[in-house]
């Protein structure tokens, strides 16, 4: 049998107190499609970390093909071994595609880089791996799924046939989800091997070989995809029976006639959507389906006062919003989890406790005086209720795995004790267990008579609604009761004949 691509043997690593891996091994095959799953915080990033070379382990040893992984300071012997794409772009966006492809290594005419021979090698790195992207383009243009093949080629142009794909679906729709697996399978067959980490698990069966879950930072079990059901991974990731519940908007009593709107949407236009219209009625659950083209994410941003409408109104508890104003729907008891938690969601530098509380200091003290002990025990209570994985209130949310933070912008948004929460892809990077945490958080605020707004590209976050809306090129197309099926309601978004595909 020939050399595993990259072996981890029996690697430690610590943060301060916190124990991210203990005696973990992991082996890669050549050509295989390796799935590395485990619920938030259990050390997947930080073996990544490990394997591409940004941090060094305490114990234990990285090798790729039977040989040691080179010095951490070495970037140019990993990058011919080893790559990683994130969801976060690696791309300097003000350059073009083909500057980002060859940084640092430009060809030179006699004194200066040569543009033309830049171009022209960009093009034809593209052309070999079939990246249909103009390489004159500026990379911040690109969008999620090209940026990502753009990387994925410059890493193979460095000579690594070894990728790893941090949750490479979670920015993309389904149809961009099915033509990136049609593109690992043919680069598979081309001899480039993948370490792909998730947290659907149906991609896992869809586009893989082999599985690796860790647990609390140890190594739990490695198997064949085909001899382990989707039900015997969630166990393995949690370390107890049961699967999951999710709650499901079709099994709920209808609202009683006359409820009254919390949000009234009307005639609202803005980037990338045209007059719309629609209510939630308070103890009522609205999702909104629609491709990343949609246009749904720029219109719950409206809603809750991120961008100015160019047409229409909102209105909360029956009084208008004014346009543009997160501050003013907030007052008026909007609470929202943005879409990118990075640039608007959380202050990485600061703590658990003051991201949780930032938006109460004057519920909790006098205005910006919250006394530290008051702060310290409302985060503490949110640790617990949505099961943040942290040593403490006090720690860097910075320091936190991805799909942690996301949770603590839950807690924030809930600290507010909104009357409407507007949720955008909130379980984006959460594991398959705390997802059905963060959804029953979504019914326990319905069953208190709030509305919640649900922006979602997973179906299984729109599977608590009472009533799902699709968007589809910026207008409402469909709108669908609680108990659609799957086929039905992609094809809507898709604007497809109606089928049965494959949920994502
Ligand atoms: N720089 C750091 N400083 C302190 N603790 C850290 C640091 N990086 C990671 N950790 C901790 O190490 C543990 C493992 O985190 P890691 O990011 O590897 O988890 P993960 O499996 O990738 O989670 P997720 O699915 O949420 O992305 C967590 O408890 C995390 O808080």
């Amino acid at each position: 049998m020939s050399a595993p691509v990259a072996s981890v043997l029996g690697v430690g690593k610590r943060y301060g107190p916190t124990t991210a891996l203990h005696e973990v091994s992991l082996t890669v095959r050549p050509g295989e499609s390796h799935a590395l799953v485990g619920r938030n915080g259990a050390g997947k990033s930080t073996l990544v970390s490990l394997l591409t070379g940004l941090s060094k382990p305490d114990t234990g040893a990285v090798e790729f093909g039977g040989r040691p992984a080179p010095p951490v300071a070495d970037r140019e012997a990993w990058r011919t071994r080893v790559a990683c794409v994130y969801q976060h772009s690696t791309v300097i966006p003000h350059l073009s595609v083909a500057e980002n492809l060859f940084l640092n290594r430009q060809p030179t005419g006699r004194f200066v880089i040569s543009w033309s021979k830049l171009r022209r090698q960009a093009a034809e790195l593209l052309e070999s791996w079939r990246v249909a992207v103009d390489p004159d383009l500026t990379a911040g243009e690109l969008s999620v799924e090209d940026r990502q093949l753009v990387e994925i080629a410059r890493a193979l142009s460095y000579g690594a046939r070894f990728i790893v794909l941090d949750e490479p679906t979670a920015q993309l729709d389904s149809q961009a989800i099915d033509r990136l697996f049609a593109r690992m399978r043919e680069l598979q067959a081309g001899g480039v091997t993948f370490l792909y980490i998730s947290h659907h698990l149906q991609e896992v069966h869809e586009v893989c070989q082999a599985v690796t879950v860790l647990r609390d930072a140890r190594h739990v079990l490695t198997a064949p995809v085909d001899r382990i059901s989707r039900a015997e991974l969630v166990d393995a990731m949690t370390g107890e029976e049961g699967g999951l519940v999710v709650a499901d908007g079709a099994a709920r009593e209808p609202l009683p006639e006359g409820t009254g709107f919390a949000l009234e949407v009307d005639g609202l236009s803005g980037d990338s959507f045209e007059d719309v219209s629609f209510g939630v009625r308070r103890g009522e659950v609205l999702g909104l389906a629609g491709s990343n083209a949609s246009g749904k994410h720029q219109l719950a941003e409206t809603v809750y006062g991120l961008r100015v409408p160019a047409a229409g109104s909102v209105r909360v508890a029956g009084k208008p919003l004014p346009a543009g104003d997160v501050g003013a729907a907030l007052a008026a008891g909007v609470g929202c989890v943005p879409r990118d938690r990075h640039h608007q969601g959380l202050v990485l530098g600061l703590s658990i406790a003051d991201n949780t509380t930032m938006t109460v200091l004057d519920r909790l003290g006098r205005a910006g005086t919250a006394p530290p002990n008051a702060r310290r025990a409302v985060t503490e209570r949110s640790i617990a209720d949505y099961g943040v994985v942290a040593a403490g209130p006090d720690q860097p949310v910075a320091d936190l795995s991805g799909g942690n933070q996301q949770k603590v912008v839950l807690t924030r948004a809930m600290a507010t004790d909104p009357a409407l929460l507007v949720l955008i892809n909130p379980t984006a990077g959460v594991d398959v267990k705390s997802k059905e945490a963060l959804l029953a958080v979504v019914d326990r605020v319905r069953a208190e008579g709030k509305a919640v707004l649900i922006v979602s590209d997973e179906l299984d976050d729109l599977r608590p609604s009472d009533r799902v809306l699709v968007l589809r090129a910026g207008r409402l197309v469909a709108e669908h009761r609680a108990g659609w099926s799957d086929g039905e309601l992609v094809a809507d978004i898709e604007g497809v004949q109606r089928g049965d595909r494959n949920q994502h």
